[in-house]
């Protein structure tokens, strides 16, 4: 199986620009089978990363000693999305430093409805710019109280939040994780809780669907609260410990202060993910002690508009991307 020529040059300027900006890694984000002994010739020197949705493509690389394979979720998503979780993954785990430079060779131009295509599509990514600290480490850190695998699944589903809101606007919302108990006994709720009448299996936020059914519900006004074994309990909640006595930053309003405030009166952990700029803050004890920044919010598209035409009321500076 020989590469077609598209691929070679676009294997053979990645690794010209890992020697010359120079990155650190290149990243083959795949959906087709590939000839990967001559991936390999053409990109020799450089750290290799594979990511793809279907383990199978990435089989003969994974006890190849120059290649690291980041497992993705199996189910068919986005390219820009799979990117995303490829980087935060290598990242969380410790195989990329945070800032790292990344060329990236992926499918960017769909053409074929549900079909996969081959790389046509070079990017090149300054972690650095798009994600703060978040190491395993910082995770464990936490992890004192809530299991890692569960912190992991919330950290994705806050960035993912963050990252892209619902259909096209931005969305802020508190996540509140462990001391269940305690957390409902300072909350009310502010409307009926969505999750009343569902399966633990149905609300297992360690299952991707059920995220994704999450991001509907965290649309709604309140915070959200799961257990520290993955299971969400309540959404639409108004925290309602106090705030008084805690050192916040400038610029932080009401929900990061509510999500600092039931952080510092239980054991429960909570992660804001603001409305105005996708970032997500997680508070303990009533401390900021991780920031994470969302790889990179969708673009909104804006009416095209002439510049001699006037904006209409309330739309002025509102970019969300
Ligand atoms: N006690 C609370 N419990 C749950 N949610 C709250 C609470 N207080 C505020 N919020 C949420 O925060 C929203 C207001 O956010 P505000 O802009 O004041 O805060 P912020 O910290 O600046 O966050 P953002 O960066 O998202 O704007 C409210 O509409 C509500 O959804």
């Amino acid at each position: 199986m020989s590469l077609p020529s598209q691929t070679v040059a676009l294997l053979q300027a990645a690794r010209d620009l890992v020697k010359t900006l120079p990155a650190d890694a290149v990243l083959v984000l795949t959906e087709t089978a590939i000839d990967w002994d001559e991936v390999g010739r053409l990109l020799v020197g450089c750290r290799l990363f594979v990511a793809a949705e279907n383990p199978a493509l990435t089989k003969p690389l994974r006890d190849h000693p120059d290649w690291t394979v980041i497992d993705l979720d199996p189910e068919p998503r986005p390219t820009q999305e799979r990117m995303n979780d490829a980087l935060l993954k290598a990242v969380s785990e410790e195989m990329l430093q945070p800032g790292s430079h990344v060329v990236a060779l992926y499918n960017g131009i769909a053409t074929l409805e549900d079909a996969p295509e081959p790389v046509d599509s070079l990017s090149v990514i300054h972690l650095g710019e798009h994600l703060e600290r978040m190491t395993s480490q910082d995770l464990r850190v936490l992890g004192t109280s809530v299991p890692l695998d569960v912190l992991r699944a919330v950290v994705e589903l806050a960035t993912e939040i963050g990252r892209e809101g619902r259909e096209g606007q931005p969305i802020g919302t508190i996540l509140v994780v462990g001391d269940t108990k305690k957390v409902l006994g300072l909350s009310r709720f502010q409307n009926f809780n969505p999750f009343r009448g569902y399966t633990r299996a149905e609300r297992d936020i360690r299952d991707r669907e059920v995220r994704e059914q999450i991001k509907e519900i965290a649309k709604l006004d309140g915070a959200l609260l799961i257990g520290r074994d993955g299971i969400a309990e309540a959404a639409c909640l108004h925290l309602g410990a106090r705030a008084d006595g805690l050192n916040l930053r400038k610029g932080f309003g009401s929900r990061h202060a509510a999500a600092a405030g039931i952080s510092k009166h239980t054991n429960a952990i909570a992660f804001a993910v603001s409305q105005s700029s996708g970032s997500v803050r997680v508070f303990q004890k009533g401390e900021e002690v991780l920031h994470i920044e969302p790889l990179a919010r969708p673009h909104v598209w804006q009416p095209f508009r002439l510049e001699t035409q006037e904006e209409p009321d309330g739309e002025a500076g509102d970019d969300a991307s």
